[in-house]
């Protein structure tokens, strides 16, 4: 069976997560990791794979089906997925999600003019979190739904702290408070403002000579990550940093609340617990990354969300399978 020929760009945790995750599916190879940097700085975990430069992408790999996008949301996706979905199939995890709906219009016309598929927003908010929330508003129109994340770390919050002028390094936990999930679970359907729903803790390791004052009003005014919540920064070492937060947890809970027609009440949760979120990420992206190249082997071209996928382009199994053992 001829394996699917996955290259990722970008080295960071998630382009980690999405190496490791190949490892589990027969159908897949580790063509190549590409990297900005100096690839001979960038140690991979898969010894056998080398890093390779990023302007390889540029000149065209042609020993890649489907190319991984795996850097930050906040800068390098807006330029790289448009870029890359010109020459490849291409998966990413963009999630600002006020931006979402501009992203896929320039994706769009790229992979559509490109002839190529580019999913986005691929992961688990957006992506798993996102179809679930679809499923509810489907399946009980009349109801409500919530989103907690965490106790956990966001990457998306963590890279958009550490791309501030004068950060050396950041993580920051989503804290869900407490009392409004409660709430939601009782039934009650509270109407919850964003900042009701969660507190932002972010510890952050300065420049030499960086103005932490600065740097924390940057923080917690910054749009459509942290700007609609009540937000506590501490500064730290990297020494502490390494030691006390080096781990990446996360989860979390959609949740929709409402009556059947019958007139009794329903509530769907579906949950998450991570030990890892780069982890996580990286199996869903792999998965979106069988169905990415399925579509562009049945000619189609560009640019899809998780909605846009039917769930048997993700499985490694045919239709007659899936009816056998998993409906
Ligand atoms: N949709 C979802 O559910 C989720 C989405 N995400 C998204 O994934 C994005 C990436 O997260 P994450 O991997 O944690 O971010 P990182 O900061 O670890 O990596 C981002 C990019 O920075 C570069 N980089 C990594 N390490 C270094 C370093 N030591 N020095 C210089 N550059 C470095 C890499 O690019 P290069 O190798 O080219 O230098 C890498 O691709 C987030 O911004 C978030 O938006 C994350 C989790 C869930
Ligand atoms: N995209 C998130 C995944 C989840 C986590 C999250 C948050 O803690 O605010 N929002 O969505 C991430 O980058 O980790």
């Amino acid at each position: 069976m001829k394996r699917i020929r996955i290259g990722i760009l970008g080295y960071g945790n998630l382009g980690r997560g999405v190496e490791l995750a190949i490892g589990q599916h027969d159908d897949m190879e580790l063509a190549g990791i590409f990297t900005r940097r100096d690839p001979s700085t960038v140690a991979a975990h898969t010894k056998d794979v080398p890093v390779r430069p990023a302007s390889e992408l540029d000149q065209g790999a042609d020993d890649i089906d489907v190319l991984i996008l795996c850097g930050g949301s906040a800068t390098d996706l807006p330029e790289q997925t448009p870029r890359y979905a010109a020459r490849y199939t291409v998966v990413d995890s963009f999630d600002t999600h006020a931006n979402i709906p501009e992203h896929f219009a320039i994706v769009n016309k790229a992979a559509q003019d490109a002839g190529t598929i580019a999913v986005i927003s691929c992961g688990w908010d957006p992506g798993m979190f996102s179809l679930n929330r679809l499923y509810g508003t489907c399946v009980l129109p009349e109801g409500t739904d919530y989103t907690f994340w965490g106790r956990g770390v966001s990457q998306g919050h963590s890279d958009a702290i550490r791309r501030i002028e004068g950060v050396a390094d950041a993580k920051q936990y989503t804290i869900p408070v407490e009392a409004a999930l409660e709430a939601v679970r009782s039934g009650s359907n509270p109407e919850l403002t964003t900042r009701q729903k969660h507190l932002r803790e972010c510890w952050v390791v300065l420049d030499e000579g960086a103005d932490a004052d600065a740097v924390e009003e940057q923080i917690i005014t910054m749009p459509n990550y942290f700007a609609d919540y009540d937000t506590t920064v501490h500064f730290i070492s990297q020494e502490e940093l390494d030691r006390d937060h080096a781990a990446m947890p996360h989860g979390g809970f959609v949740l929709r609340s409402g009556e059947t027609g019958d007139g009794n009440p329903a509530l769907i949760e579906y949950s998450l617990k991570l030990g890892s979120n780069p982890g996580f990420t990286g199996n869903v992206l792999v998965a979106f990354a069988r169905a990415a190249h399925r579509l562009a082997q049945e000619g189609q071209a560009g640019a899809r969300t998780v909605f846009d996928i039917a769930p048997a382009y993700l499985s490694p199994y045919g239709g007659e399978y899936l009816r056998e053992h998993l409906l």
